[in-house]
Order: structure tokens, then sequence, then C-alpha cells
């Protein structure tokens, strides 16, 4: 039977679509909709495709241009040559895809989905649109959001008049939102002239806002030693300032935006209730031991251990650009692991920051309280979310739970809006979620990086409970490493290196800040010697992305991984190392392009990988130094392989030769892949169209491998 409702479908690798379709599956609800939420790889046990009529879909891209693991059996399924034709006539679809242009194949996941749902007779009712992890996500994901609710508006009504004229098969594309004429004074939205929704700004959770503002007293003290913030300070400073200028700093647009937008009628997103509601258990103690009450991450490909940390060393000298830190971690439990496979580190706040929220949350007194949630009556939300320990405290979930860093998206700076007392502030709030201040909420809050505490020690009026901070704070989710040794040296012991990020400052920032799991590491480094190495870290195994050593390790290969991309080549070699005496083949030949600022300062791994060479685990080791003055060429590793580029080309055109490529996306990986191409137009003497079909025959082969990040 064809259901009369709508479906939100994802796949997801790393859990950011999954967490698109649980965003538009709780939206939905919200908006009344007959709305389900499942995983692509549940087709057949939980929902069945052919009994879909409306749909959207969020999917992303993995390896290289992939369809996440749990979307791909869908899909093959779909390119059964068996099927009838058009035997998803029935299906509308709309589809938001997620990639990365760093990668060679952009959104490769979700266009094959695409493809196979056309070919088997599926119809499009709203403009697929595909974002971009290398530009800037929301600027597409936001107006395709924004266009999508009045999209399924039309769907359906246009298929209730299409039922009573008895056509059921009739379907509407609407174009996404930039094509939208929006009238703002009525709050309707035309699409090609049809009314098709009524957007108001609505709020639907009065009572209880209004109850929550009068709830909440700011009893912070105005001076906060921990972080030397005067929160009066903050919210009066920069009230006069004016922007549109670039010579103004930037803080004076968070709070304060330009003339032209606060005199204009602004329309705001709608606001939904609080759902969660928070009971003290005063006799109970908190649910202990498992992290994020033992919630899997969509990475894991197996549960979470507590490791020791048995060593950590610096590999970067003290007065070098970055802090490279080397871990080596035990444990009795240790998952079983191959040279190139990445780990989990599961993280968590700083002290200081959660102290601070708490404080500025007026919680000090309940945050060390067991409690548990609860899903407040006549909402239409079903659980709380699964990563909360059942009993927990407010301190607890802060520092293990939320992502207290993220950017705050849209939804939940418009719910602050509603416990912000001080008009001014209350305005601005609403300056920043409004349509029409678009751009100034891209600039001040997404692209200036702030996160709720921001936010907070800005907006001083603003007092949010910690329901509402828990229906909208994401979770906090783990970092991927790669390891950098082989089980065939210590099997109980994995290691892995990182550079310390630290954030530059930001006028929009009162908080300064370093990565969450590398400050979080950094700290323990920088107490080891206080402490000794009590201290343990939980991980987990991730899922293996192929990159790996070849089975047969006679084929030679090829490593190019500057800064911590060398990380998991050092696993590589080790591991052949460790086979070499054993085998009764002979290792084939091993090159490694590395690279970093200065030979003595930043060469990482420098003694170990020149081991290797001498004791035959490597063949050539070629190392670029990009800021050091007596070793002027070559700079980057993309130039050490041009001066290669005779033995290269031998090796990618007449052998089986496995190029591995770990490191930066944005800059490192495309200039490689562009360096290849380059190499073989010049070495084939051909054009750089039939270059790079060249290239994409040893990609698809599965001899070029990237392990990148951005
Ligand atoms: C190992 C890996 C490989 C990726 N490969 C591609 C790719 O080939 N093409 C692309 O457009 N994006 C690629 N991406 C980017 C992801 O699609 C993008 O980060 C997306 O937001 C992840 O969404 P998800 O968490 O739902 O999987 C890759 C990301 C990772 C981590």
């Amino acid at each position: 039977m064809i259901r009369n409702k709508l479906v939100v479908l994802y796949g997801s690798q790393t859990g950011q679509s999954e967490s698109i379709a649980t965003d538009i599956h709780e939206d939905g609800v919200f908006r009344n909709y007959d709305i389900e939420l499942f995983c692509l790889k549940d087709e057949g046990k939980l929902f069945n495709i052919s009994e879909i009529n409306c749909a959207v879909m969020v999917c992303s891209t993995t390896g290289d241009g992939d369809p996440p693991e749990n979307a791909r059996k869908f899909i093959r399924n779909l390119n059964r040559k068996t099927l009838p034709e058009n035997h998803l006539s029935q299906l509308n679809y709309a589809l938001l895809g997620l990639g990365d242009s760093n990668y060679s194949t952009f959104c490769g996941g979700p266009k094959k989905l695409e493809k196979s749902l056309k070919k088997c007779g599926a119809k499009s009712y709203y403009n697929s649109a595909f974002a971009d992890d290398a530009t800037d996500m929301e600027d597409v994901i936001e107006p395709w959001l924004d266009g999508l609710w009045p999209a399924v508006e039309k769907f359906f009504s246009n298929k209730k008049a299409c039922m009573s004229k008895n056509e059921e098969n009739e379907t509407t594309v609407i174009e996404s939102s930039a094509e939208n004429d929006t009238n703002s004074e009525n709050n309707v939205i035309n699409f090609s002239g049809v009314t098709a929704a009524k957007i108001q700004s609505c709020n639907k959770s009065d009572a209880q806002s209004t109850k929550q503002l009068n709830d909440k007293e700011i009893t912070l003290n105005s001076k906060d030693t921990n972080f030397n913030i005067n929160l009066q300070e903050v919210s009066t400073k920069f009230l006069d300032m004016r922007i549109c200028s670039t010579q103004v700093p930037l803080e004076q647009c968070l709070q304060k935006g330009s003339d032209e937008l606060s005199n204009l009628d602004l329309s705001l997103p709608c606001t939904f209730p609080i759902y969660l509601e928070i009971e003290y258990l005063e006799n109970q103690l908190p649910t202990s031991g498992s992290y994020q009450n033992g919630t899997k991450f969509p990475v894991a490909s197996g549960e979470i251990i507590e490791a020791k940390i048995d060593n950590i060393r610096q590999l970067t000298s003290d007065d070098a650009l970055k802090r490279t830190l080397e871990f080596t971690l035990i444990s009795d439990k240790m998952f079983d692991f191959k040279p190139g496979d990445s780990f989990g580190i599961c993280c968590e706040n700083e002290d200081s920051e959660v102290e601070w929220l708490i404080k500025r949350l007026a919680l000090e007194k309940s945050a060390d309280i067991p409690a548990q949630l609860s899903i407040s009556k006549n909402t239409p939300k079903k659980s709380v979310p699964a990563f909360i320990p059942l009993v927990f405290t407010i301190r607890q979930a802060l520092k293990t739970c939320f992502e207290i860093r993220s950017v705050p998206k849209k939804p939940f700076l418009r719910a602050l809006v509603e416990c912000t007392s001080d008009p001014a502030e209350n305005r601005r709030l609403q300056e920043l979620v409004s349509k029409q201040g678009a751009s100034e909420y891209a600039q001040h809050v997404r692209e200036a990086n702030v996160c709720i505490l921001d936010i907070l020690a800005t907006f001083v009026s603003c007092q949010p409970s910690f329901c509402l901070l828990a229906q909208h704070l994401p979770r906090l989710m783990p970092r991927r490493y790669s390891i950098a040794n082989s089980p065939l040296g210590v099997s109980n012991a994995i290691k892995f290196a990182f550079n310390v990020t630290r954030f530059d400052s930001h006028p929009s920032r009162t908080f300064t800040r370093n990565g969450v799991c590398t400050g979080m590491l950094e700290k323990i480094f920088d107490k080891k010697h206080q402490k000794g190495l009590d201290k343990t870290v939980r991980i987990f195994p991730t899922k293996s992305t192929g990159f790996c050593l070849p089975d047969d390790l006679s084929r030679p290969i090829v490593m190019i991984g500057p800064g911590t991309g060398v990380a998991p080549f050092v696993g590589f070699l080790e591991h052949r190392l460790a086979l070499k005496p054993s085998g009764d083949f002979v290792l084939g030949e091993s090159w490694l392009f590395t690279g970093c600022r200065h030979q003595d300062k930043d060469f990482l791994y420098k003694d170990t990988l020149e081991d290797f060479k001498s004791n035959g685990a490597l063949t050539h080791l070629k190392v670029a130094f990009s800021r050091d003055v007596t070793r002027p060429q070559p700079k980057y590793v993309q130039d050490s392989l041009k001066l290669c580029s005779h033995e290269m080309m031998k090796l990618i055109l007449s052998s089986d030769a496995v190029f591995y490529i770990c490191g930066d996306a944005r800059n490192m990986a495309k200039n490689v892949r562009q360096c290849f191409i380059d190499m073989i137009a010049k070495c084939k003497n051909c054009s750089d169209e039939e270059a790079n079909a060249g290239f994409k025959k040893v990609v698809s082969a599965k001899r070029y491998l990237e392990d990148i990040w951005t």
C-alpha cells in the first residue's frame, strides 16, 4: 500500500547527513506531518521504498566518490537488472547531497543515488542541492531547507487536488528558495506565482518561554575570574558601534548590526516548544560507566575501550610554529587494527568552560544533582537524545555529551530570542536569525565560528534553561586520528601524532580556544610531569576506508604525506620491516615524500625514517622544507615529485604500484593530484583531458588512495 506520509531517509558515513536528516524529521514532527525517519540501510526491514510516495533524502559521499556504506546496498538494489522498469514511479523525492570538492569526485554518493532513483522512475518534487564541505555547506543547506517545507506542502496539496481529479501521478518540481518570491509583509511565499504555504513568524511556545524568562534571573557575578571576562562590559561595550565597513572590528557586529538592518521589519523562522523536562533525583546516583550512554558513533566499528596513556612526546622543537605531539596508548582490550587504519577519540569539554557555562546558566546549585530528562506532555517528540545517560548530572552532560563549541544554528538562536529580556539584545538576536539578516549571521556567527559560550557572554540578558540547551546543542562527536604503528610491533599499543589546533582570535569571540580534542590531549601532556601518566583516554576502532598496504608486499608503494600526514606511513614501514625477515618474498620498492617547514624544528619522525631507510624498509626518502633558508628547494612534496617525475611516471603508468596520499585536503592533496595529471600530460605528450582520464583510471583501479582532511 502506498502510504500518504513523508519519509526522511539518510545515507551517512560520519554522521553529518544523519544529523541533518534528524533535524528535518524533528522539524516535520513539529509541523504536524505524519513523518518517519530511516537509514537507507534499513530498506526492506523497517521501510519499503516501493511503498513510499514522498521522501526527503540526505546522502553524503565517502571514499573516492562512493556512497556511504549504509547507502550502498540500497543503491545496489535499485540497480538490479531484474527490476521491472519504472518500479519506483510512485516515489517523489527531494535530495540534499553532501560532499567535499577537495576530493576528485564531488558528491559522487548522492549523484549515484539520484541517478539510480531516476532510472527507476522516481521523480523529484524539489530541486536537488549539493553542499560542499570545502566552502560553506550552510550556504547551500540553509536555502535548501528554507524551500523544502513549502515544496512538501505544495506536493501534498497538489496531490490532494490531483487525487480528487483521479490524477495521482502528477508532481510539480519546486525551485529551491533562491528563486522564491517572498512577500515579507504577509509572510506568504510564492513559488512561480502559486501561493504555496503560509510561513508565519510563529512562536508555538509563548507560554513556556515567558515562564522561562520569569523563572530565571542572572545571578552571575559581573566579573568572571576564570576567563577574565567582564560580562557587563561585554554587553555594553559595543552598543553604539556600527558596521558595514571592513575597517570596523567584527566584534561590533555580533552585538550590533547595521543601521539598515535595525530599521527593517524582520521575518523570523518558527520557534518550537521546549520538549525536554528535567527532574532532579536527589537520592539516585548518576548512571556510571558508559560514555554518552553507550550510544554508538556512526564511524565506529567496535566498542569504546579505555586505554592508558603509556607515553607522550613532543615531536617538534619548542620554537616550531606548530606543536606536534605523539601519544602511545595501551590496553589489554586493544582492538585489532591494520597499518593505515584510523581510530576515534571520545572528547571531553574543558572543565573551565563547563564551569563557566554552569555559572552563566545559574545552575551552580543543581549542576551536580543526579537528574533525568523526559519528554513534555503534548509535544509530538517521542524520545530524549539517546546519547544522554538515563541518570546524569548537568556538569557531566555538559562535559561529555554536548558540542559546546559548535556554531549555533538558526533554530537555536531563534529559541534564545525567547529567553533574552533586554530589548536591544533581543532585537539583535532576532536580526541574526531573520531572513533579512542572513548575511550578518553568516559573517558574525558562522564565519566567525562563535559558539554558545560567546553568545551567552555577549548577550548577557539571555538566560536559557538547561533543557533548551540540551535540545539544541549537537552531540559531542569523536575526533579521528591515523594510527602510526603496526600491530606487529607491540600489539596492544597504538601510536598517533597530531598538531595542537589553535584558533586565531576573532573579535566576535569572547573565548580564545584550542581544538576540543587536541586541547584536551595537550593539557594531559602539560600536566604529565606533575601527575605522572595515570590518565586514560576513551577510544574506539573506526570503519576501514581501504587505506592499507597491498596484500602483496612485493608491489611498489609511493607514500606522500607532509606534516602529520606521515603518521600512517610510519606504521606501513614498521609493518614492512616486521614482515621482511620472515617472508619468502622480496619487498617492493618504497618511496616516501614528506615535508615540513624547517629541518631542525618540525621534521617529524626524522630519525625513525632514516632508520627505515638504512634497514631496507624504505627505499627512497624525499623531504621538502618549505621555509628553510639552508634547504630552499624543493619546497613542497609536489616539487619533490616533479624532481622524480621520470620514476613516478614509470611507477604510475607501467607498474602496479600503489600511491598513498595523506594529509591536508585543501591544498596539498589537490596540488599533488594536479601534479600527477601534469606529469602524465608531459610524459605522454597528451592533452590535459587525456591525462585526467588516464589518472582517473589509476584512481578507479584503487592504486591512488587518499586519507585526507580539511
Ligand atoms: C574518508 C572520506 C572520504 C570522502 N570522500 C569524498 C569524495 O570522494 N567526494 C566528496 O564530494 N566528498 C567526500 N567526502 C566528504 C564528505 O562527503 C563530507 O564531509 C560529508 O559532509 C560527510 O557527511 P556524512 O557525515 O553524512 O558522511 C569524504 C569524507 C571523508 C571523511
